[in-house]
């Protein structure tokens, strides 16, 4: 396999005095979509966040394309990953090109005009996530779908290496779901390498090459889907009597009976 875009292991974090993270591991590669699932307070937005330099770490190793987290600061960190949040702000007035534009930043110095490259890279994050047809309408004027689709355009303008989403599906109806459920495996495909935070099993299950499960700060297993989500790994993290049928397909015994 290609070396590793990101690495990163034992992974402790402390908000207050209160331990969120201890002991979480993941790692990611070319080409691949990783799901990140567990319940509600496992982890998982911390753990994301403490990866990409976003929240500080107590303890862990975490390397990009193997350069110490520590050693990336601004700009360097912000090519080789991008990070698209839960909840992305959504300002009053911008066009949704002025915000797929703001993902140039890291590549733009003070006082420098966009480059050529800086436009198409633009205009080819709009084609991918099929955003253009709407690029010149403000933010606030769009769907929930449609907007998260936008968020990872400003992802993808960024031409980092590694995409991390952070639940991107959570207020979704099923066919924009779908669209972006599609639109994530089809840039792994491409090569990206794609962290997928999220809730959604049977999504994780249908499109991931690797899930990590994360339960109460740690990451209880990792591997592919069928093999990581069992009876009993379903049974004993989330408190539920399902499986993945031999389709791929997530059933759950809802009412437990
Ligand atoms: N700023 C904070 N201050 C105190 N506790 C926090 C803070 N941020 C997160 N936590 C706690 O850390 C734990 C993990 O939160 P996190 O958001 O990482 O979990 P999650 O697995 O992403 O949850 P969810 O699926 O509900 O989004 C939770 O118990 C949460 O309450």
């Amino acid at each position: 396999m290609s070396e590793a875009r990101l690495v990163a292991e034992d992974v402790h974090v402390k908000i207050g005095d209160t331990p969120i993270l201890h002991g979480a591991s993941m790692s990611v590669h070319a080409g691949e979509l990783l799901a990140v699932v567990g319940p509600n307070g496992a982890g998982k937005s911390t753990f994301s966040r403490a990866v990409s330099g976003l929240q500080p770490m107590e303890q862990g190793d975490v390397r990009w394309s193997g350069t110490p987290l520590g050693e990336l600061k601004g700009r360097k960190i912000a090519r080789l990953r991008a990070f698209v949040p839960q909840r992305a702000p959504v300002p009053a007035g911008v066009t949704v090109r002025e915000a797929v534009e703001l993902g140039r930043s890291p590549h733009i110095k003070a006082f420098q005009r966009p480059t050529r490259h800086d436009h198409e890279a633009v205009e080819h994050a709009l084609e991918r996530t099929n955003t253009l047809q709407f690029a010149d309408r403000r933010l606030t004027t769009l769907s929930g779908g449609e907007l998260q689709r936008v968020q990872i355009a400003v992802g993808l303008a960024q031409e980092a290496p590694v995409l991390i989403a952070d639940e991107p599906t959570s207020h979704l109806d099923l066919g924009a779901t779908a669209i972006v459920a599609r639109l994530l495996r089809r840039l792994a495909d491409d090569g990206l390498s794609v962290i997928l935070v999220v809730h959604d099993l049977a999504l994780a299950a249908a499109i991931a090459d690797t899930v990590v499960v994360m339960a109460a700060g740690k990451t209880a297993a990792t591997g592919k889907p069928a093999d990581v989500l069992t009876p009993e790994r379903l049974n004993d993290v989330w408190r539920v009597d399902a499986q993945l049928d031999e389709a791929g397909a997530l059933r759950v015994n809802w009412l437990g009976r």
